[in-house]
């Protein structure tokens, strides 16, 4: 089965886009995994297909599958690309777009230099929604948020901290958020997995670092769930705002800094509009199913 693709990154975030709509395409976890393995496929954070919509308010459907193969929610990043993409691949010229995701509807707006600002869809706050089981918890309240002490593994964290502050946002997929004096030296590859594999968050999350540089400024690394540290997180960066303002300690916008590029939110009323850049770096044609067969059998 011989698959055109192309590759695009959303500030350093990088995607395989496929196109379901002129095709269709059967997805599989061990299809996804195999196409975003960085030695033995074509490497990719997320695999982003864009497929028919099947609502009569959307004008495609865009599913979203992380390197780990696991089908997600959302990807703000990804849906930059997913833009660009329609746009670029003549699917349509339609502006502003509005996509079908797992919990709603998105709406893309191509912006005339270049970016792309996506409204995020649905927020929310509420333990449930991602889902944490908060029992015999410590909480506390800040502001308008609730942050959760969730102890630490000294294996997690040897010599650092007994537990750590989260805030937990829903931006359909789930992220917990903590503050740090410094992106720079948080100990994003130890603690990162071992939040994202608790076993209190039963679908895993996002977890993300937070470094406030001023009211409208912050610095961000996020250990993504299914696929490690990236260079930025759009849904992880919206979060951060989010969680940052619920705090008391940024205002609407904010310009969050990742090790791939800025992204500029702002909190809208409910809604957090994102707006970044979407490159696309080459396209090519690959045979998955040779791929996933190339590949060492999983244990
Ligand atoms: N890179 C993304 C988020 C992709 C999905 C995430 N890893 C999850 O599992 O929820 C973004 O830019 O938002």
């Amino acid at each position: 089965m011989t698959w055109p693709f192309t590759k695009m990154h959303g500030a350093g975030n990088d995607f395989i886009v496929l196109d379901g709509v002129r095709s269709p395409i059967q997805m599989t976890a061990a299809r996804a995994r195999a196409l975003a393995d960085r030695h033995l496929g074509i490497g990719a954070d997320q695999i982003l297909l864009v497929e028919p919509a099947t609502r009569p308010d959307a004008d495609f459907r865009y599913r979203i599958f992380n390197a780990d193969g696991s089908e997600v929610e959302h990807c703000g990043n990804g849906a930059r690309c997913f833009v660009r993409f329609v746009h670029e691949q003549g699917l349509s010229s339609k502006n502003p777009l509005r996509a079908e995701i797992a919990t709603g509807v998105i709406v893309l707006d191509a912006t005339a230099d270049g970016r792309v600002t996506v409204d995020m869809g649905l927020t929310c706050y509420e333990p449930a929604a991602l889902p944490f089981d908060t029992t015999g918890l410590a909480s506390r309240p800040e502001h308008a948020d609730t942050l959760w002490e969730l102890p630490l593994d000294e294996a997690a964290t040897p010599g650092g901290p007994a537990s750590v502050l989260l805030s937990l946002v829903a931006i359909s997929n789930p992220h917990a958020v903590q503050v740090v004096d410094d992106v720079d030296t948080a100990p994003v590859g130890r603690v990162g997995p071992y939040i994202e594999s608790h076993p209190r968050f039963a679908k895993r999350v996002n977890a993300g670092f937070m470094q406030v540089v001023d009211r409208h400024t912050i610095r961000l690394r996020v250990h993504e769930r299914g696929a490690g540290e990236t260079l930025a997180c759009g849904t992880g960066a919206c979060a951060a705002v989010a969680a940052g303002i619920r705090r008391g300690l940024l205002d609407s916008p904010v310009a969050v800094h990742t090790r791939g590029g800025v992204l500029d939110i702002a909190l809208l009323g409910d809604s957090l509009r994102m707006t970044g850049p979407a490159t696309t770096v080459f396209s090519g044609t690959v045979d998955v199913d040779a791929l996933v067969a190339s590949l060492p059998a999983q244990p």
